[in-house]
């Protein structure tokens, strides 16, 4: 059987790299370039790659992901930025290339999907939701991708359930002390030296609260993620946001 051949978008990058010595490791798929900023794209129509995995910045994926649209190659996506004026777009370029494939996977982790899934379902039932996320500081969006979902499908769960306002007393504030609000849903980013990425979702009721928290060690946790969404993309036409729709969990 012929193998799937993958590119790498942001190749030198500290999620990059880590994929790139997974495609080369997967038997499955071959490594056919490896870009990194300032490397011409065309590498990827002349390698004949055929789906390439995003891991760049917010500034750079639209391009990208253009140029890929553009030549009817996949792509899994694990760059963050992703606001609805720009997936508008992605969604328009797709409508002129109906045959091709896009993930974008706010978290490529098991353990992340499922908090954000875990979140989702326990929302409804909780008075109160915040959600903290803690990665290392080098991070240059805030806040996280993950975040940011996770409290989207909070509010949905709560919105779906006709959720009365969270309670919240607060009348004078710091600018930033209560958080970014994503949907009515504050949401906290801590960068630390010494951490990677890592999330709490606090839900809080009458006498009671629930956390669920999920941490990546390592930049292997996402690895398993990528590597199934590579090989499901090229079959899966257009776009699919989050890997949940790739792991049973709908
Ligand atoms: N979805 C997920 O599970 C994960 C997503 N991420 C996201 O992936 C992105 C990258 O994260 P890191 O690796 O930590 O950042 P990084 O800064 O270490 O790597 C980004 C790399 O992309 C390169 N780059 C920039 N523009 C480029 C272009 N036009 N073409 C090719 N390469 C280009 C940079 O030179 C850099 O080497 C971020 O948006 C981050 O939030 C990171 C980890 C997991
Ligand atoms: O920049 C990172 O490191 C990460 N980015 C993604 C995000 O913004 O959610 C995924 C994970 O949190 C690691």
């Amino acid at each position: 059987m012929s193998k799937l051949r993958v590119a790498v978008l942001g190749a030198k990058g500290r999620i990059g790299s880590e994929a790139v010595r997974a495609v080369e490791a997967a038997d499955d798929l071959e490594l056919v370039a490896a870009l990194g900023r300032g490397d011409r794209l065309e590498t990827l129509a002349d390698t004949g790659a055929q789906a390439v995995v995003e891991l760049t910045t917010p500034a750079s994926v639209m391009g990208n992901l253009d140029f890929c649209l553009r030549h009817g190659i996949h792509a899994v996506v694990g760059t963050t930025g992703w606001t609805d004026e720009r997936l508008a777009q992605l969604t328009a370029w797709l409508d002129n290339a109906p045959e091709t494939g896009v993930l974008i996977a706010p978290n490529f982790s098991i353990g992340a999907v499922l908090t954000m899934k875990f979140a989702e379902q326990a929302a409804r039932y909780f008075e109160s939701a915040e959600v903290v996320e803690l990665h290392h500081p080098n991070k240059v969006d805030a806040p996280s991708g993950t975040a940011t979902r996770t409290a989207q499908l909070i509010a949905a769960a709560r919105a779906k359930a006709g959720s009365a306002p969270q309670p919240d007393a607060t009348a004078t504030a710091l600018d930033g002390a209560r958080g970014a609000d994503v949907d009515g849903v504050p949401v906290h980013a801590i960068r630390l030296r010494g951490l990677l990425a890592h999330q709490e979702v606090l839900l809080g009721g009458e006498g009671e609260t629930l956390t669920i928290r999920h941490d990546s060690l390592h930049h292997s946790s996402f690895m398993p993620g990528i590597l199934l969404g590579v090989r499901r993309v090229v079959s899966t036409p257009g776009l699919t946001f989050g890997l949940e729709h790739f792991l049973d969990l709908n």
